[in-house]
Parts: structure tokens; sequence; C-alpha cells
């Protein structure tokens, strides 16, 4: 056979050799439809990205992981209503009132009920030891419903809060609810809802930017940093420093989170060690190594109610309530 033959056969055989990606997809149509898809999703993933960078250029609005971080501006209420249809979604907010903590409870649930999510199937789960529970809480023509729960009171400030975490381990596994949530959030119950908060805060893990840390470097948050305890982190580890107030998401990814951090706590417990945050210590750890959040909010949704406003943050959604804590803590 001429040379020109032979080289002309073999141009043949190689583009007709299958590539890796003819072997894993064969087919050409089924091959065409996934790179499109491929390509659609790549470039739906940049668009967004550009969008949030550029809504508030004077904060960060996407974490290193591609994460958004919601600031005023950075979203769209009405499309994130298609995306995440009310009708569809069933939300469970728990708070703890216990001991002298109960004072806030109805505060805090007038504003709930008049800013978290409207328009949205919502159930308020109140956990407390106290049996004379009543009091108008909301008002009787709301949709939404209010469970009360036990829970046990603990010798304490420290021990009750940092028991929320098996306790709502056992809401979310047992069978006090009728059904497992869509989402499920818990908050501090020291706090007042002032403005919306809407869709734009359901994803699979969310959490939030503590007031008090947002601006400063990560070697000056208050992570724990004795090596020694399962919450430490070191100075070169985590980017962002969370409060331990408001999270939430998925119900399951939420309890994977609560079994890790209240493992890790008691563990510590038993080697004579406390987290300088307790629980909140363990949430960071777990946020900053193990499991990043999908969605961070920005400190509109936990301001301290007598701090003053910076630029930055054009209102304040849920404002922490300015409290004596000596007077609290000292009967509770
Ligand atoms: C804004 C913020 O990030 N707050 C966190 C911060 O302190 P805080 O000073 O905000 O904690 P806190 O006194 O509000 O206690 C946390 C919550 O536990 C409940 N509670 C607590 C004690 C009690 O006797 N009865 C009772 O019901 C109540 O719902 C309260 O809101 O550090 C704590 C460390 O443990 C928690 O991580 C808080 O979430
Ligand atoms: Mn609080």
């Amino acid at each position: 056979m001429p040379k020109y033959l032979t080289l002309i056969s073999q141009m043949m055989q190689s583009s007709l050799s299958r590539s890796r990606w003819d072997y894993w997809f064969p087919g050409s149509k089924l091959r065409s439809r996934l790179s499109m898809t491929y390509w659609m999703l790549l470039s739906c993933l940049f668009l967004f990205v550009v969008k949030m960078l550029r809504s508030r250029p004077d904060v960060m609005t996407v974490t290193p992981w591609l994460a958004p971080i919601v600031w005023d501006g950075t979203f769209d209420r009405a499309l994130l209503r298609i995306l995440h249809p009310p009708a569809n979604i069933s939300i469970v907010l728990a708070v703890f009132g216990v001991g002298t903590y109960w004072l806030f409870v109805q505060p805090f649930l007038e504003s709930a009920e008049m800013y978290f999510m409207p328009g949205y199937d919502i159930m308020f789960v109140v956990l407390t030891e106290r049996k004379d529970r009543s009091m108008p809480l909301i008002p009787s023509h709301s949709a939404r419903k209010v469970l009360f729960l036990h829970t046990e009171k603990f010798n304490g400030w420290r021990e009750n809060a940092i028991r929320r975490m098996p306790r709502l381990l056992r809401l979310l596994e047992g069978n006090e609810l009728e059904h497992k949530p869509d989402y499920f959030f818990t908050i501090d119950v020291d706090m007042l809802f002032k403005a919306e908060v809407g869709p734009e805060i359901l994803s699979d893990l969310v959490t939030f930017l503590h007031p008090g840390y947002y601006k400063m470097s990560p070697d000056n948050f208050p992570y724990e940093r004795h090596s020694a305890s399962r919450a430490s982190l070191t100075y070169t580890q985590g980017t962002f420093y969370y409060g331990g107030a408001f999270y939430g998401g998925h119900p399951d990814t939420v309890i994977k989170m609560l079994h890790h951090c209240w493992a890790a706590l008691q563990d510590d417990v038993t080697h004579g060690l406390v987290a300088i945050w307790n629980e909140e210590s363990h949430l960071n750890r777990y946020l900053a190594l193990q499991h990043p959040p999908s969605l961070v909010l920005s400190p509109e949704y936990c301001w301290a109610s007598d701090w003053a406003l910076p630029p930055e943050v054009r209102l304040a959604r849920v404002l922490s309530v300015a409290k004596n804590n000596a007077a609290l803590h000292a009967e509770t």
C-alpha cells in the first residue's frame, strides 16, 4: 500500500477510536444533551456569581466556596417565591424559653408572626419547662400554629443554652412533630424580627455572620484555640465567625450537624473542657472544617439593638434584645 494511503487509514482509525467520553456516554444524542446541560449550568453559575458580586460591591456577597452571603439588595424575593412556592413548603421555627427567658417568648412570637416568612406554612415550636403557658402569643386569626413542648430546666444559663442541641435532636428525630418539615430553623428567643425574613434564607445549611466579627480577620475570631478541645481551630483555619443564635436548613442536614457538635461537646466535657463560646464554638468548627454552609446570612439577620447601623448594614431584619445578663442568669 502506498505510504500516503496508510497514513489516511491510520488517521481515520484514530478519529473513529472511542474517546473516554464515548466510552461513558455512548450515543451521540445523549452526549450532546449532557454537554449542553453542563455548559448551561456552568453559564448560570457564572452569571449568578457575577450578579451577586455586582449587586453589592461594598460587601462580600459570595463565599470562597460559592455560597451566597445574603445582604439587602442581593436577592429578588418575587423570583425566590417562584423557586420556593409557599404552598408547597412547610417550615418549623423552634425557640427555647426556659427559666427567666420565658419573658421573651410573647414579644418574640408577635414579631415572628409579622415578619418571619410571610405566606409560608409555619409552625412555631416553643420549648419550655413551664406548665402555665397562658398568654395571647399570636393573634387567633393567624394561620400559624404554636406548639408548646416540654423541656427540662437545667441548673444555670450555660447548661440551658447548650442543652438545646440534644433537645432539638429529640424534636427532629422523635415523633413530636406530625411530619418532618421541609425546612427547620432555630433561633435565640431574645430576638425581635423587625423586617421581612423570607425565602432568601431557604437552603440546605444556613447560618449567619456574627455582627461583632464580620469585618475582622480570622486570626481575631473568638474560635476555641486550645488544641485539646474538639472545637479548636488553628490561626490558619476558618473563614468566617458564625453566631450560634440562628441556624437551620434541611432537617437531615441540621440533624447531622447537631449530632456531630453535641458528641464533640460531650467529649470535651468528659475531658473537663468547655469551649470558649460553648456550642457556638463547636458549630464554628463544624462549619469551618466539616461542612461549609450552603448559604450565609449577613449580620442584618442578627444585629444588636444597641449598636448603630454602619453604612453596609442597610437595615436590621432581626435584632437581639439588649438584656441584663447578670439579672437574667442569676435566677435561671
Ligand atoms: C447572638 C448569639 O450568637 N448568641 C449566642 C451567644 O450568647 P447569648 O448571650 O445570645 O445567649 P442567650 O443568653 O440568649 O442564650 C441562648 C438561648 O438559649 C435559651 N436559654 C438560655 C438560657 C436559659 O436559662 N434559658 C433559655 O431559654 C434562650 O432561647 C436564649 O436566647 O452564645 C451562646 C453560647 O452558648 C449561644 O450560642 C447564643 O446563641
Ligand atoms: Mn441570645
